[in-house]
């Protein structure tokens, strides 16, 4: 089938190359001018595993292109995926103001041909009904004949389009793993042709390396259920992780090994052992984001929702006690020096967006420390665009010396592996915050450091 993808972020640019690798063809389109110049010329905006050799593929087979014309990915497309950014607003609510621009460009550029407009941003519930109303806006402008609401099975110049709802799961780090093994597909539909066009699309859905497989589940439903299941799925693993927080820090005041706790609950099989690393709180571009709206749309309808705002709130006292824990141990934290190891927001990305490092770094500078940290990917660029005072540190060992302490943010799996006593010699001060329970706590501590994790 002919495909669309507008916006080429994370769920965008893999989403387009993953259809490709299946004989879809597809026109990824980004407003980013600068972002496409560099996609034609095969370098990646982001890092991601697998992603590049994908595009690559997906370019060379000539199933892939890009553009920075909506006219060109609305021509060109049957199914058209939006997948532009929904960030927050100070207010917690999302802003939506780059899927209005979208969707009344679309309608712009529509002509009588019918097409499939799957929102695949994550988007409030009812805003399947809101982009139909922007399309059709869009449309009225440059098509005078269209008069009513419009929509499927409109008359010859109306736009003809049915909206879809097909929310995204993936994680990023794994995120071409993720869209080919997804647990299920939902998919959202106003009618069923739209229905048949995105069975038709997802036919078959597995990877051409894996041709065995058993095809993934696909749950159709109504578009308001198909948006609330994303914001839902979000909230309850992000309150997972709160809770299992919540409960190291119980484990911290009577001495039991959250660790311990959570690996024996999670083999029940109705708890699952799935998100239940305790640490330095969840970041990233999506919990923090759609916890939040899901708590304003709660406050849109007079709902207070209790649970969620607890969620929030434990989430964000977690990242404090990683200052605590250090101010514990060192007493006075002006004019020390602190190293971090690790500043996206978990391993295998790039992706400093809402990083719980960046805000532990931010707390240590206001409170005087000198901070230097390390990451095996994020550049000194991107880690300066966000905390400017932040010393960056070629090595994880580099980021030792003179440092009073070491803190590990983020649990890329080359820190365990380094050599213990270097860290230790390096190491001016004795103290290793390890803010993921990634290190060997035993280990830490028969070189004379002081361990101090978390939840143990
Ligand atoms: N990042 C993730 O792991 C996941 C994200 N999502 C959701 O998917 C959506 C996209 O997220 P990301 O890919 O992370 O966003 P992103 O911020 O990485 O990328 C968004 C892209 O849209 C482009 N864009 C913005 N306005 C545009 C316009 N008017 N026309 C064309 N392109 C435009 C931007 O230039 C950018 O390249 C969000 O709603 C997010 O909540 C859902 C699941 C996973
Ligand atoms: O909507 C989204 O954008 C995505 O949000 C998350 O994916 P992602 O944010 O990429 O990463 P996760 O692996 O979920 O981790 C999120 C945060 O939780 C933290 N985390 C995760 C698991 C855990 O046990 N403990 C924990 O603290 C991570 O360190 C990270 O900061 C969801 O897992 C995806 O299903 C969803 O599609």
């Amino acid at each position: 089938m002919k495909v669309g993808v507008i916006g080429t972020g994370y769920v965008g640019l893999v989403t387009g190359a993953c259809l490709a690798r299946v004989g879809h063809r597809v026109c990824c389109m980004d407003n980013d001018t600068a972002k496409v110049d560099r996609l034609k010329r095969g370098i990646m905006p982001i890092y991601e595993p697998g992603l590049e050799e994908l595009v690559r593929q997906g370019v060379e087979e000539g199933l892939l292109e890009f553009t920075d014309a909506l006219a060109a990915v609305v021509e060109h497309a049957e199914v058209l995926f939006i997948t532009v950014g929904t960030p927050s607003r100070p207010d917690g609510s999302p802003d939506l103001s780059a899927v209005r621009a979208v969707a009344r460009g679309i309608g712009q550029h529509l002509d009588g041909r019918y097409r499939v407009i799957v929102n695949k941003s994550t988007v409030p519930v009812g805003s399947g009904n809101w982009v139909r109303m922007l399309v059709e806006d869009g449309a009225r402008k440059t098509v005078p004949a269209l008069t009513d609401g419009g929509g499927a099975g409109a008359q010859a110049g109306e736009p003809d389009f049915n909206v879809v709802s097909n929310p995204e799961f993936l994680r990023e780090g794994s995120a071409v793993w993720d869209t080919f093994h997804p647990d299920r597909i939902v998919i959202g539909a106003e009618s069923e042709r739209a229905e048949q066009v995105m069975r038709e699309l997802y036919r078959h859905w597995v990877s051409p390396d894996e041709p065995e497989r058993e095809p993934v589940p696909l749950v159709v439903t109504d578009l308001a259920s198909a948006e609330m299941i994303k914001y839902a799925a979000n909230a309850f693993l992000a309150t997972k992780i709160s809770f299992i927080n919540e409960i190291a820090n119980i484990c911290e005041r009577v001495g039991a090994d959250v660790s311990r706790v959570a690996q024996a609950i999670g083999l029940d099989k109705r708890i699952g052992n799935q998100f239940l690393n305790a640490g330095a709180g969840w970041g990233g571009s999506c919990f923090p984001k759609d916890v939040s709206a899901l708590v304003s749309t709660g406050q849109e309808y007079g709902y207070e929702c209790a649970l969620l705002k607890a969620t929030l709130s434990v989430n964000d006292t977690q990242r404090k006690r990683i200052i605590e824990k250090l101010q514990r141990e060192l007493r006075i934290l002006k004019g020390r020096t602190i190293a971090i190891w690790g500043l996206a927001f978990k391993p295998h990305t790039d992706d400093i967006r809402s990083a719980p490092a960046l805000e532990v770094a931010n707390q240590l500078l206001n409170l005087g420390c000198r901070v230097v940290a390390h990451d095996p990917v994020v550049t000194a660029a991107q880690a300066h665009s966000q905390v400017p005072d932040l010393q960056i540190a070629d090595s994880a060992l580099g980021a030792l010396d003179q440092a009073d302490a070491l803190v590990v943010m983020t649990e890329w799996p080359e820190y365990p592996q380094l050599d213990l006593g270097e860290v230790g010699r390096r190491l001016r001060g004795r103290v290793i915050i390890d803010g993921r329970n990634c290190l060997k706590r035993e280990m830490v501590q028969e070189l004379g450091l002081v361990y101090v994790g978390i939840g143990r």
